[in-house]
C-alpha cells in the first residue's frame, strides 16, 4: 500500500482535490456541474430511467409544464411495475388503473421522441434487468431512475440511485440534479464464499448484521476477493439491496468482468470507441490511500445462507437457524416491530426456519431474476415437482432472460416441476402492481422487500436466494437447497 505524508486526505478538502480518491470521488468530480453549498452540489446525469408506474408521471408534467426533454437520447423508458404477467397479456389486462399508466407513458415517451421498451418488445423487461442487459448503464457514468432499486446498477461501476418523480422531470428537462453528497462506506468481504452461498444471502446477511439503517446516508463500496469473485450478475443482486440497507446507492469498481459483460451490447461504446473507453474505465477504482467515511470487514467464511422470519429485510437469520428471541436482536428490532412481526408473520420464537409450510414461492423481480438465478434454480427443480397444494410462479426478469431460458429448455424444467412461466414484469413483487398472492398466504420470494402485505393482502414473505425458493416449493416448507443439486 502506497502512503505519501503530506498529502490531504479528508473531509475538509473537496473531493477533486483529495489526494486518495475514492470510486465515488472520481464519478463524482467529473459530474460535478456546480457547487450549490457546502453539502449540495449540480450532478450532471447522463441517462435517465423511467418507468410507466413513476416515469409516467415525471413526463405528463413535464408536458403539462410546456417544457422539452433536453436530452431524448439519454433517456429510456420500459413497461414493468403495472403490466400484469400472464401470457397473451394487452394493455388492457392490466390492472384497472394500470392501463391508463400504460397509455400514457407510450404516449408521452413517444412525443418526447425517448426510446420505449414497450409490451411485445423483444427488449421490455424491469428496467434494473434490461439497463445493463443493453448496456445503458455503464461505468463512470451517472443514472438515475424514479425507482429505489436503481442502487442495483452500481454493479457495473456506475453512479445509479434512485429518485423522486419531481427530480425525474428536473433531470429530463436539464440532464442535471441538485444532489446531497453522501457519506462513504466501504464494506470489504474478503475469502470465499461456501458452496451454495450465493450474493443473496450476502445482502441479507448485511441487513442482518448492520440493520436497515446501516447504510444510511453514505454511499457503499462493496470491495474485497469475495465480491471481485462475483460475476456481474451476482453483483446486480448485492448492490440490489442497497437501499433496504438505507443507503444512497452501492458500487463495485469495474473490472475484466464488467468489461467482458458490456462488450457488443447495444449501447455500450462500439468498436471504434472501446480502447478509449476502456482505458478510462481502468482509472475507475479507489486509490489505495482513499479514505471513507465508514469501514467495515467481513469474512465470507461467515456468511451462510439466509432467510427472513419478519415484516423488515434486517429480520434475517441463517437458514438452519431457528426464529429468534426478542434478546437476540434487541440490538436492532425496537420492541414493537419484533412483536408486530411475530404476530404478522403467525410465527413464535424458537421454532426452526426450516420447515415453515408455505403456500407459494415466487422467482423473480429485480433482485433474482436474471438468467444466472433461473438457472440455478431451475437445476433443483429437474426432475423435481413441487409439493401438492403449493402456488410457484417464476418471472423473467426480461423479455431477453425469458427467451434465453426458453432457449435453454429451463422454462419446461420449471413448468414440469409446476411453477408458472409468465412473461417479464415486477410481478408478484409488487402488489401496488396489480398481482398478488392470496390473502395471508405465507411465501418464500427471491425479491428483496419483505413489508406487510407487499406480495398481497397481508401476505407473510420469506426473502431468500432463488435456490431456496425453489427447493422450498418442492418441500411445501422452507427448506436447505444444499444438498438439493
Ligand atoms: C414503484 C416504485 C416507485 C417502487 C420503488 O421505488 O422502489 C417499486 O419499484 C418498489 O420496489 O417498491
Ligand atoms: S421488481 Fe420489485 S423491487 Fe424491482 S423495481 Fe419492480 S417492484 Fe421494485
Amino acid at each position: 500500500m502506497e502512503h505519501s505524508a503530506g498529502k490531504l486526505i479528508g473531509k475538509e478538502t473537496a473531493p477533486g482535490n483529495r489526494a486518495g480518491r475514492t470510486l465515488f470521488d472520481k464519478i463524482w468530480t467529473i459530474h460535478q456541474a456546480a457547487e450549490i453549498n457546502s453539502e449540495t452540489d449540480l450532478i450532471l446525469i447522463d441517462r435517465v430511467l423511467l418507468h410507466e408506474r413513476t416515469g409516467a408521471i415525471a413526463l405528463k408534467s413535464l408536458a403539462a409544464a410546456g417544457r422539452e426533454v433536453l436530452a431524448p437520447s439519454q433517456a429510456f423508458v420500459t413497461m414493468d411495475h403495472v403490466v400484469d404477467t400472464l401470457p397473451g397479456r394487452t394493455d388492457a389486462t392490466s390492472m384497472p388503473t394500470g392501463t391508463d399508466f400504460i397509455v400514457a407513458t407510450r404516449e408521452f415517451a413517444t412525443r418526447a421522441g425517448i426510446t420505449l421498451f414497450d409490451l411485445g418488445d423483444p427488449d421490455q423487461g424491469i428496467g434494473h434487468v434490461i439497463s445493463p442487459e443493453l448496456g445503458i448503464v455503464l461505468p463512470g457514468t451517472t443514472l438515475v431512475c424514479p425507482d429505489s432499486h436503481t442502487c442495483s446498477q452500481g454493479a457495473l461501476g456506475a453512479l445509479a440511485w434512485g429518485i423522486g418523480s419531481t427530480a425525474a422531470e428536473h433531470v429530463l428537462a436539464t440532464s442535471t440534479l441538485r444532489v446531497k453528497r453522501p457519506r462513504t462506506m466501504r464494506i470489504t468481504i474478503d475469502g470465499v464464499l461456501a458452496a451454495g452461498v450465493t450474493a443473496k444471502d450476502l445482502a441479507l446477511y448485511l441487513l442482518h448484521r448492520f440493520g436497515s439503517a446501516g447504510g444510511a446516508g453514505h454511499i457503499v463500496e462493496y470491495a474485497g476477493t469475495a465480491v471481485a469473485a462475483l460475476d456481474v450478475e451476482a453483483r446486480l443482486t448485492l448492490c440490489n439491496m442497497a437501499t433496504e440497507f438505507g443507503a444512497f446507492s452501492a458500487i463495485i469498481a469495474p473490472d475484466d468482468k464488467v468489461f467482458t459483460f458490456l462488450k457488443g451490447r447495444r449501447y455500450a461504446p462500439g468498436d471504434a470507441d472501446w480502447d478509449a473507453a476502456m482505458a478510462s474505465w481502468k482509472e475507475l477504482r479507489s486509490d489505495e490511500d482513499a479514505t471513507f467515511d465508514a469501514e467495515h470487514r467481513i469474512d465470507a467464511a461467515e456468511v451462510t445462507p439466509m432467510v427472513t422470519w419478519g415484516i423488515s429485510p434486517q429480520q434475517a437469520v441463517p437458514l438452519d437457524a431457528s426464529i429468534p428471541h426478542f434478546a437476540d436482536v434487541s440490538a436492532r428490532d425496537p420492541r414493537e416491530l419484533y412483536d408486530r412481526a411475530l404476530a404478522y408473520m403467525d410465527i413464535a420464537p424458537a421454532k426452526p426456519m426450516i420447515g415453515l409450510p408455505i403456500d407459494a414461492a415466487f422467482i423473480g423481480s429485480c433482485t433474482n431474476s436474471r438468467i444466472s438465478d433461473l438457472r440455478r434454480a431451475a437445476a433443483i427443480l429437474a426432475g423435481r415437482k413441487i409439493a401438492p397444494g403449493v402456488t410457484a410462479i417464476c418471472v423473467p426478469g426480461s423479455t431477453r432472460v425469458r427467451k434465453q431460458a426458453q432457449d435453454e429448455g429451463l422454462d419446461q424444467i420449471f413448468l414440469d416441476a409446476g411453477f408458472e412461466w409468465r412473461e417479464s414484469g415486477c410481478s408478484m413483487c409488487f402488489y401496488a402492481g396489480g398481482e398478488s398472492f392470496g390473502h395471508r398466504q405465507r411465501v418464500i420470494s427471491s425479491t428483496n422487500r419483505n413489508f406487510e402485505s407487499r406480495q398481497g393482502p397481508e401476505t407473510r414473505t420469506h426473502l431468500a436466494s432463488p435456490e431456496t425458493v425453489a427447493a422450498s416449493a418442492v418441500m411445501g416448507a422452507i427448506a436447505d437447497p444444499r444438498g438439493f443439486a
